[in-house]
């Protein structure tokens, strides 16, 4: 059995261990670590008695028990495992098929859009008007529009101002831009539960991270109390930006 042991077992245990690993990082993430212990020193406990020991009996139960916990495990994890698919199919797309599934190039969010943005945030920050704008682009952003009102209206600064002038019935939530459209507003977002979020942001701009972390969309947020400028990408904040510096950031991203 030992000389058995060649190339291919090497590569199977660094790929097992590398799995491990990456699932011990997202639970300790998501504050899931002793959850993590306890299914490890379960499996390790079954191993031994099932396939060491051979018991049968015993080994039977624990067999029933991990093929209905593994669907419990899904259950228990359904956010976690989609943001680990989402990762790997972020990392994982090649431009060719990234340009068959992103939007029609003539759809896009261009210079044209993005000045009345741009525009809009600028006045907003400097009257301290709080605000959440988010630009989809190859991921859609349907299922999140839903959870608000439709606008369906060309990108205009005044209609944007107007939607989170604090009065307004929509002024709660986020717009969905979306081919060129204002398409939604008071939109409710995926808050995020990352613990590097400073302390000092609340929820306007957790839910700006939670879409970033899930989709390529991008959040743009202004602070109510502050009147900074922010703008959330691929789970990464930009923080304290000048209405150049964010024209600069949109005009860039919106050209990948
Ligand atoms: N999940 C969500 N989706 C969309 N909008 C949200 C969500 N959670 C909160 N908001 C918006 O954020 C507002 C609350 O902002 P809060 O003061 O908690 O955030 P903040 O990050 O400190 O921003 P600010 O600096 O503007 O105060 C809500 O009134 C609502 O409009």
């Amino acid at each position: 059995m030992f000389f058995d042991f060649g190339i291919k077992d090497v590569i199977d245990i660094v790929l097992v261990a590398l799995m491990l690993y990456y699932i011990y990082h997202l639970m300790k993430e998501s504050r899931s670590l002793n959850v993590f212990i306890g299914i490890m020193m379960f499996v390790v406990l079954w191993l031994f008695l099932s396939q060491i020991l051979e018991m049968r009996l015993l080994g039977s139960i624990m067999d029933k028990l991990v093929s209905v916990g593994v669907i419990a495990l899904i259950v228990l994890f359904q956010d976690d495992i989609r943001k680990f698919l989402y990762n790997i199919g972020a990392h994982q797309r090649i431009p060719l098929v990234m340009k068959f599934f992103s939007q029609d190039k003539k759809n896009k969010v261009d210079k044209e859009n993005i000045i009345p943005v741009v525009m809009a945030c600028l006045n907003m920050s400097k009257r301290k008007v709080g605000a959440l704008i988010v630009i989809e682009r190859s991921t859609p952003l349907d299922d999140i529009a839903e959870t608000g009102d439709d606008i369906d209206a060309n990108i205009n600064q005044r209609l944007i101002e107007n939607i989170f002038f604090k009065n307004s019935p929509l002024h709660d939530g986020a717009m969905i831009i979306s081919k060129k459209r204002i398409k939604a507003a008071g939109c409710i977002l995926p808050v995020s539960h990352s613990f590097d979020i400073p302390k000092e942001l609340g929820l306007r701009h957790r839910a700006a991270m939670g879409i970033s972390q899930e989709c390529d969309a991008i959040a743009i947020v202004v602070s109510e109390e502050t009147g900074g400028i922010t703008v959330a990408i691929k789970g990464k904040f930009q923080l304290r930006l000048s209405a150049e510096k964010l024209e600069s950031i949109l005009t860039s991203e919106m050209a990948v």
